[in-house]
Parts: C-alpha cells; structure tokens; sequence
C-alpha cells in the first residue's frame, strides 16, 4: 500500500504545525489547512484517504463539513476531533460517516492508534475493491465464453438470443424456456444470467424431475435442524441459495400439484419458510424455468396449474428444433469437432461436404446434444485427420436417406418407435439406450412415460 495521505484541517496553525510534523516523521504524506475553504479547494486538488477534521471552525459547522465531504469522497475516511466533545456531537459525528473521535487534547500515541486502525481498514477495504473487479472480470469473461459459445446463424436462433438479450435486461421479470430436449434451453438460461445484473450471484439450476418428492419441500424451502428424521442441520433451500441470483427450474412440468401451490406463493411473495421454523424468510431470486412439453395441454389435463403457468410466463422463449433450422447444422458441426479435437489431443479435422448433406436431411430427435454427441464419437474414432459420412453412426445414415413414399412422417410415433428399438438393443437399460439416442437418461425416462413404453423385455422381465 503506498503512503497514507492525511489532510488536517484546524484552525490552530500551531496544532496542525505540530500534527503533520509528527505524522510526517510517522510515515505518513501529510498536508495542513486552517479553513474550510482551504481545506475543501486542497481536497479538491489532491486525493486524500484521511482527513483529520476538527468540529468547530470559525463560520461553519464541522459536521456540515463531515456530510458534505462523505458525499463527494465517499472512499475518504474522516476522524473527527474537538475540544468540546459532547456526546451527542460524537454521534451525530459518527452516524455522518466518521470513522473515529478523538477529544482534545489528546496525545500523538492516540492519533496514531487511530491512524493505523484506520490505515487496516482502508486496506481491507482496498482489497474488497480489487476482489470485486476481479470478480466481475471473471464473469464478464465467463459471459463473454457463453454467449460466443450459443452457436447458431439461423434467423430463429438470432431471434431467440435477441430475446435473450432483453430478458437480461429485466433481471425481475420470470422467463419461461420452451423447447424438445437438447435444443439449448438450459444454455440459454444460462445466458439471460450472466448477461443480467444478477450475474455475481447463484445461477442455482434445479431439474425438478430429479428431485424426489419427499424431500422436494425441504430441497426447495430449506429446513431446521431436526425437523425431520434425517435433518441434521440448518439448511438453505434452493430459493434462499438463489438470493440476488437466479433459480433455473428445468423439466417444469414434472413438478408435482401439491408443491406447485406452495411454489407459486413463494415466487408471489418472494417470502419462503423453512420446513419446521414458523418465521418466514424474504429471498429475492429470478424464476427462468424450462420445458419440452406444451403446459397449456397439461393445465388442461389438470398436471399444471394455470396461475402457476401465468407466473412462469412473463416473457417465453422458444427453441426451435434442430430439423427447423438446418443451416445450423454446418457452424454447430464445425464448432464441436474442434472443440473436441483440442479437448482430444487431436489436430483439426477437415469435414467432407457429404456429411453435412447427410446431417441435413436427418431429424435429429435429440437436437444439439445428439449433433454433440455423434461428433465426439466420430473424432474418437477417426484415425486420420478427415472426417467422412463413414464417421458417422451407420443408422443416421439409414434415417438420412430420402423416406419412400407412404412412409409415416409423424414425429411422435418415429420417436416413441425409436426409444423402444434403442432400448431393445440395450436390453432395457436406460442409460445406455439415452447414450445411443444422444439424450439424457431423465429425458428418456420421461419420454418412455409419456409414450407409455412398456419396459418388458422379449423374455417378459422387467
Ligand atoms: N446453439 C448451441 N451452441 C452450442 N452448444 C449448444 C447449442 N445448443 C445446445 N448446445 C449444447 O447441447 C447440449 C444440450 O443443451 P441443453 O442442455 O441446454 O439443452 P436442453 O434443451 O436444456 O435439454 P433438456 O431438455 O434435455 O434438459 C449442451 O451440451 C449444450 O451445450
């Protein structure tokens, strides 16, 4: 830290004299002034990080002084010191912003205690500073990564992160993410956070398909130690760990009826209870959820509630599927190959045109994560540096081709068709059948659940 600069301000000329002398053999950088007027142009000339100031000047009140320059310097730290110190100038002094007060006459040792105890305060003070530009440096940097990391040239996927863009800039308004799985949702959830004033606080992502339902109020609300069996301490619920930041709720639509009510007068209220404690909590977080089934159709199969839905909706995002936007197929390729070749330890690939004709006409049930997926196959797999439709999985090459004619074109029925062919392979295990479908194994999960596809396998075992 470079030397203290202390101003000190007294109409004595022998106590400032002796003051800054003494400061000076101290260590520290001192300058005197013996009015206000003088004392305000000196400050205005040079920074000061102490100003010792005495509450009585001729003309003019002290503590005017006082507020008066916490306003305009407000990282200079004022010590007040007066010959007549009663207890309700002290206050007033120090409920104005002084940091110290001193009676006259005091001795130097006294002055310099205060300094020094001053001097560290300045210094943490200091270093919170540059832990906060750091800080902000980091996530402006992480931003600036996401946000070049969406890839996308279609005129939907630039509609979507302008969208983006203007949720960011209502960081109180809910936004609700529509979309199939692996279209991006949660990446774009992602990008309203980090692009929002909400962006040094938690981006707290839930996927409410993952939570079980006997834990999900405590998970949500938080509990008190020994609430309930297995509650060993005080713990924060999600929407306490989102304070000031965002809580992500993926897979919306599984969230059972009972906790959608007590939701929805959380994100009312923006008060919530900790299970087993009676006094209520303010907490102030974002709601961004996401979905890939349609909540009007729900709300209509009484699953969702409809106020919940109008709470959740204020602004909707939806991400088109990938078969909507061929033309991102060709940059996302592209991005993902070299992402994963550096990831690898592998040079480049140089990429046929046939594969990109191929991908072109495939419908890609799983979105981005399956395109993802089969690229990190193909460079694991591929021996020399190009990459041609054979480094592709053989059955995007049978789905690619153009369908005959009277072939079922309907995209639930191909789906439901695909999982139970994928599963069949796996012999009913779902993680594997997931990886093979390019999706996650809670989204197959719910999918076989919505397409009610039996789990039985051909020797009738579960
Ligand atoms: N436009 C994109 N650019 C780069 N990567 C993308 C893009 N869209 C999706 N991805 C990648 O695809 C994968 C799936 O994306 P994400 O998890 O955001 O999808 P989702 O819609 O939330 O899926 P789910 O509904 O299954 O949770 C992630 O690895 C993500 O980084």
């Amino acid at each position: 830290m470079n030397k203290l600069t202390v101003l000190v301000l007294d109409d004595e000329k022998r106590f400032t004299e002796e003051l800054t002398e003494f400061l000076e053999n101290s260590g520290f950088q001192t300058f005197e002034a013996n009015s206000a007027a003088q004392g305000l142009s000196l400050l205005k000339k040079q920074s000061i990080d102490l100003l010792i100031l005495d509450v009585r000047l001729p003309g003019v009140n002290g503590l005017d002084i006082l507020k008066k320059v916490k306003v305009k310097y407000p990282n200079m730290e004022v010590i007040i010191v007066s010959a007549h110190g009663d207890m309700d100038t002290v206050i007033k002094a120090m409920r104005s912003g002084a940091i110290d007060y001193l009676r006259k006459p005091f001795r130097h040792i006294d002055i310099r205690i205060a300094i020094e105890r001053t001097e560290k305060f300045l210094f943490l003070q200091r270093k919170v500073k540059q832990m906060e530009e750091k800080n902000s440096l980091i996530s402006k940097n992480l931003e600036d990564r996401i946000e070049r990391h969406f890839i996308g040239i279609s005129p939907q996927i630039k509609e979507v992160l302008d969208m983006a863009m203007t949720a960011s800039k209502f960081p109180d308004t809910n936004v609700l993410i529509t979309g199939e799985s692996g279209t991006g949702k949660e990446n774009i959830a992602r990008i309203i956070h980090f692009a929002s004033k909400r962006k040094d606080n938690m981006f707290c992502a839930v996927n409410s398909s993952a939570v079980t339902d006997s834990l999900m109020e405590s998970e949500f609300f938080g509990h008190k130690k020994g609430s309930f069996t297995g509650a060993l301490t005080d713990k924060k619920g999600f929407f306490e760990t989102s304070d000031e930041g965002t809580l992500f709720l993926d897979e919306i639509a599984d969230m059972p009826m009972n906790l959608q009510a007590t939701m929805l007068r959380a994100i009312e209220e923006k008060k919530i209870t900790r299970v087993g404690e009676t006094q209520p909590i303010a907490t102030d977080f974002r709601i961004i959820s996401a979905t890939n089934h349609i909540l009007d159709d729900l709300v209509e199969e009484k699953r969702f509630r409809l106020d919940l839905v109008h709470r959740l909706n204020t602004l909707h995002i939806h991400l088109p599927t990938l078969r909507e936007r061929p033309e991102d197929i060709k940059p996302l390729l592209l991005y993902f190959a070299e992402d994963f070749s550096r990831k690898l330890n592998k040079p480049s690939p140089i990429i046929d045109e046939e594969v990109f004709q191929t991908l072109k006409s495939y419908p890609f049930p799983g979105n981005v994560r399956e395109l993802k997926n089969i690229t990190e196959r193909a460079i694991i797999l591929s021996k020399g540096n190009t990459l041609g439709a054979k480094d592709f999985p053989v059955k995007i090459k049978i789905k690619s081709t153009q369908p005959e004619k009277g072939t079922n074109l309907n995209l639930e029925k191909n789906e439901a068709k695909l999982i139970q062919l994928a599963l069949n392979n796996c012999n009913n295990n779902q993680i594997a059948a997931a990886n093979a479908l390019g999706i996650q194994r809670m989204a197959l999960a719910r999918k076989i659940q919505k397409y009610k596809i039996s789990l039985t396998n051909k020797e009738g075992q579960k």
